[in-house]
């Protein structure tokens, strides 16, 4: 069963709370949470604070995707302040192993993620650490933007390596996620949508998110 992660990136932050109740009502599987530090992306977005703050909005996972430098000066913070799964960005984090180590000893869920140019090759060797990776179909910063296609040949190669490697972790993708290519990523291999725009933009939440799942049906 393909999952689909609403990103609260596009929702109406001055009602946040109603806003993950609405989805969770909609059948969302994780909350996905987008937070921006303004250096290794160029957006600002939220902190610990609203993590902690939205948690008891909903009993759904809270994924925390990181676009944050030094991310493991923050990591206890984010399980502290509720997070199930965190996922650092490859680009910025040279110590993976540790990372991965220290997510994991605050009991949270580990991923990495990698952009849409970052070779797949660089993440093979922490494959069989992971609880999920994450391959942004998108460069991180904005919600709203535009598939890129090449991505999907990042996606299958993952799926590959897992099966081949007899792993267990989930694939995500983020990033101009909507019923077209929802459908690409999942033939590719993915098994977590993350969709902003295509859920939050529009007026029925919960329309939105059956279309994606419908899209993706028997997948
Ligand atoms: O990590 C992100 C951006 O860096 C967001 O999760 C992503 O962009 C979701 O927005 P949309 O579905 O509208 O593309
Ligand atoms: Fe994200």
């Amino acid at each position: 069963m393909v999952k689909v992660a609403p990103s609260i990136l596009s929702a109406n932050f001055s009602m946040l709370g109603q806003e993950i109740q609405e989805v969770e009502k909609g059948g969302a599987d994780y909350i996905h949470v987008d937070v921006m530090d303004g250096h290794f992306v160029p957006n600002i977005t939220i902190g610990p604070l609203v993590v902690d703050a939205i948690k008891p909005n909903t009993s759904l996972p809270l994924d925390v995707h990181l676009m944050i430098e030094n991310p493991d000066d923050y990591i206890a913070m984010f399980a502290e302040a509720g997070a199930s799964i965190i996922s650092v960005h490859q680009e910025v984090t040279p110590h993976l192993h540790r990372t991965l180590q220290l997510i994991k000893e605050n009991d949270v869920k580990a991923g990495v993620v990698i952009n849409p140019a970052t070779p797949v090759e660089s993440i093979l060797p922490i494959l069989p650490d992971v609880d999920l990776i994450l391959i942004m179909t998108v460069n991180p910063g904005f919600g709203g933007q535009s598939f890129i296609d090449s991505t999907l040949q990042k996606i299958d190669q993952v799926a590959k390596w897992r099966k081949d490697m007899n792993l267990s972790f989930e694939i995500e993708v983020d990033g101009g996620i909507n019923v077209h290519t929802a459908k690409q990523a999942v033939d590719a291999g993915a098994d977590v949508l993350v969709a902003g725009s295509a859920v939050f933009n529009q007026a029925n939440r919960h329309k939105a998110m059956r279309e994606i799942r419908e899209a993706v049906e028997g997948e």
